[in-house]
């Protein structure tokens, strides 16, 4: 059996929602071997984020190290980096060991709001991680931080999905879970043509890591060797299934069902 493997360079989890966590978890559901290089732990639950503690920059390059000399990952996830070492170290790593499909999910701040990544870094991210990124997936407020304008229309979101493909990624995700109205619609521009993702609102307050795991999803996607399209297409469905069967567990936001998905595949 020839299986698709993804390695996640990102932050963990110990609510096993968001990071690492969420990412190996749909790495394997959709069949794909999932492997990790962990950046940070958090301590962290439904209600919040409690406590950061960062690796060091050896601790990350090892890691990345240790995976692309024997394991070759078909595609590569970054999240959380926390700080301008890091995101530096991993950017130089991951082009020394000549990882490509990188999908880069810009994580800035967590749902209660806690940083994830230092305001300071988000220049070092622009200036060492965009430009090698195969697809980049910033929510609103994240595309709003690198291009610096705010976004409020379909228009503006066109206008900074193409200031951020201008950065160096070979193509955008703005996802719109952070818009109002009765659809979330995710955009993606690919260097010629904008593409548009639409699903129902779901109205819940468990959303934890629903963009870790559609990242994650896209990454599944393209390890198979999928295109960016279908990749995103495929991500939208399992995140759509994933929130909408969500587990109900926390008193806070919850995680969502990253078996649902499957599930339902199973089930038709
Ligand atoms: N209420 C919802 N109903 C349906 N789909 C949603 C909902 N909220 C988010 N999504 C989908 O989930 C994905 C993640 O979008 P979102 O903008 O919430 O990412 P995010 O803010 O990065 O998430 P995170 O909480 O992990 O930081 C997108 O594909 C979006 O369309
Ligand atoms: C570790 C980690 N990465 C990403 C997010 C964003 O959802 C989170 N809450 N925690």
């Amino acid at each position: 059996m020839r299986i698709s493997k993804a390695l996640t360079i990102a932050g963990s989890d110990s609510g096993g929602g968001a990071g690492i966590q969420a990412d190996l978890k749909t790495f394997q559901e959709l069949e794909v071997y999932g492997m990790s290089a962990i950046t940070a732990v958090t301590a962290q639950n439904t209600l919040g984020v409690q406590g950061i503690f960062p690796l060091t920059v050896e601790a990350v390059i090892d890691q990345i190290k240790s995976v692309g000399a024997d394991l070759h990952p078909n595609a590569v996830k970054t999240g959380m980096l926390f700080n301008s070492e890091i995101i530096e170290a991993v950017a130089h790593a991951i082009k020394k060991e000549k990882m490509a499909k990188v999908v880069v999910d810009p994580v800035m701040i967590a749902k209660g709001g806690s940083p994830l990544l230092l305001e300071e870094s988000v220049d070092t991210l622009k200036k060492k991680l965009i430009p090698i990124a195969f697809c980049i997936t910033p929510n609103i407020p994240e595309a709003e931080k690198l291009v610096g304008f705010k976004i409020v229309s379909l228009e503006d979101r066109k206008r900074a999905a193409k200031t951020i493909f201008d950065l160096g990624a070979k193509s955008v995700v703005i996802k719109g879970g952070h818009d109002d109205g009765n659809e979330v619609t995710d955009l993606l521009f690919d260097g010629n043509t904008y593409h548009l993702f639409s699903s129902p609102r779901i109205d819940t307050k468990h959303t934890h890591g629903t963009g870790c795991t559609f990242a994650a999803a896209v990454t599944a996607e393209l390890a198979k060797g999928k295109s960016i399209l279908e990749a995103v297409e495929t991500a939208k469905s399992f995140i759509h299934a994933a929130i909408e069967d969500s587990l109900g567990i926390g008193a806070g936001h919850g995680p969502t069902n990253h078996m649902a998905y499957r599930n339902r595949k199973v089930n038709v």
